[in-house]
């Protein structure tokens, strides 16, 4: 059986500002595979995830999903995206249900009542980030958190066949993380594919099979998820506000990169 590769760069530069961000990006990512894109502050890990989306523009290489190159690509519908903290919703007039509900938009027949199958996904991904019981609230009456676990709940929705979240669980309790990582390893378990953008993998580590690591625009491990990323301890409340606050994460990247930092480096 052959794999079909979801994700695809080559030799993938971004600048931004005028200063490189990525710099000779080649990355695939098979379909089935779980990936944590780790790495310190400003290492370019949400530009790297934007830019698969084709959010942000290229000044070198090729971004190809499903196969097919980014600019011909139109089955939007097949991939989820949570982007990086939750201010997308701030102030909008929608409650938790509608909001998740729009996870399921492309999912529909247009004009014709939810059916049975989105009301259950759309039950089923509130329920996974522990939101069952505010279905009603208007969104703007949430915290942060619980703002970015509605965003969780409406890329679930839809059910998609890759799914790419920004720090999903930045400013998420453990315990919504925890029903969080089990309605991931539900998608898992239906196929779906995961790229995902982490500090500490915390409850996710058990999902996670692949961690590529990030440094200065460029990756600097791509491998199995050493056990530095997965220790419990490292778990802290860093304040995703202040980007300039010290971030430990950072700290044990070197020791995982630094081994295999020149060949990879020289690789290219
Ligand atoms: N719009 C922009 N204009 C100029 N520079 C930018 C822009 N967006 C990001 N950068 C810079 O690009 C670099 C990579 O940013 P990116 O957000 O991808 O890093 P990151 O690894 O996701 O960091 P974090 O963990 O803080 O989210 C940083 O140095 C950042 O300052």
């Amino acid at each position: 059986m052959s794999t079909q590769t979801l994700v695809s760069t080559r030799d993938v530069a971004v600048a931004l500002g005028g200063r490189p961000v990525l710099r000779g990006i080649d990355l695939d990512v098979h379909a089935g595979e779980v990936v944590a894109v780790l790495g310190a502050n400003g290492s370019g890990k949400s530009t790297l995830v934007r830019t698969l989306l084709g959010l942000v523009p290229t000044v070198r290489g090729e971004v190809r999903l499903f196969d097919t190159p980014l600019d011909r690509f139109r089955s939007w519908e097949r991939i989820g995206f949570v982007p990086q903290r939750a201010n997308a919703t701030s102030g909008v007039p929608a409650t938790v249900g509608e909001v998740v509900a729009a996870g399921r938009l492309s999912r529909r027949t247009p004009f014709v009542p939810m059916r049975r199958r989105d009301k259950d996904a759309v039950a089923a991904a509130v329920e996974a980030v522990g939101l069952a019981g505010r279905l009603g609230d208007g969104v703007s009456t949430l915290s942060g958190g619980q703002q970015q676990r509605v965003l969780i709940a409406r890329a679930l929705a839809g059910e998609p066949d890759l799914l790419v979240l920004d720090e999903p669980t930045a400013g998420v309790d453990v315990e919504s993380q925890e029903a969080f990582a089990a309605a991931l390893g539900t998608l898992v378990d239906r196929g779906a594919t995961i790229v995902l953008v982490a500090h500490e993998l915390g409850p996710l580590a058990g999902l996670v099979g692949r961690a590529v690591v990030m440094r200065d625009g460029r990756l600097v491990y791509d491998g199995p998820p050493l056990a530095a990323f997965t220790e419990a301890d490292h778990v802290h409340h860093h304040d995703h506000n202040h980007p300039a606050s010290p971030v430990r994460t950072g700290d044990h990247v070197p020791s995982v990169a630094a081994p295999l930092d020149p060949p990879a480096r020289e690789a290219r």
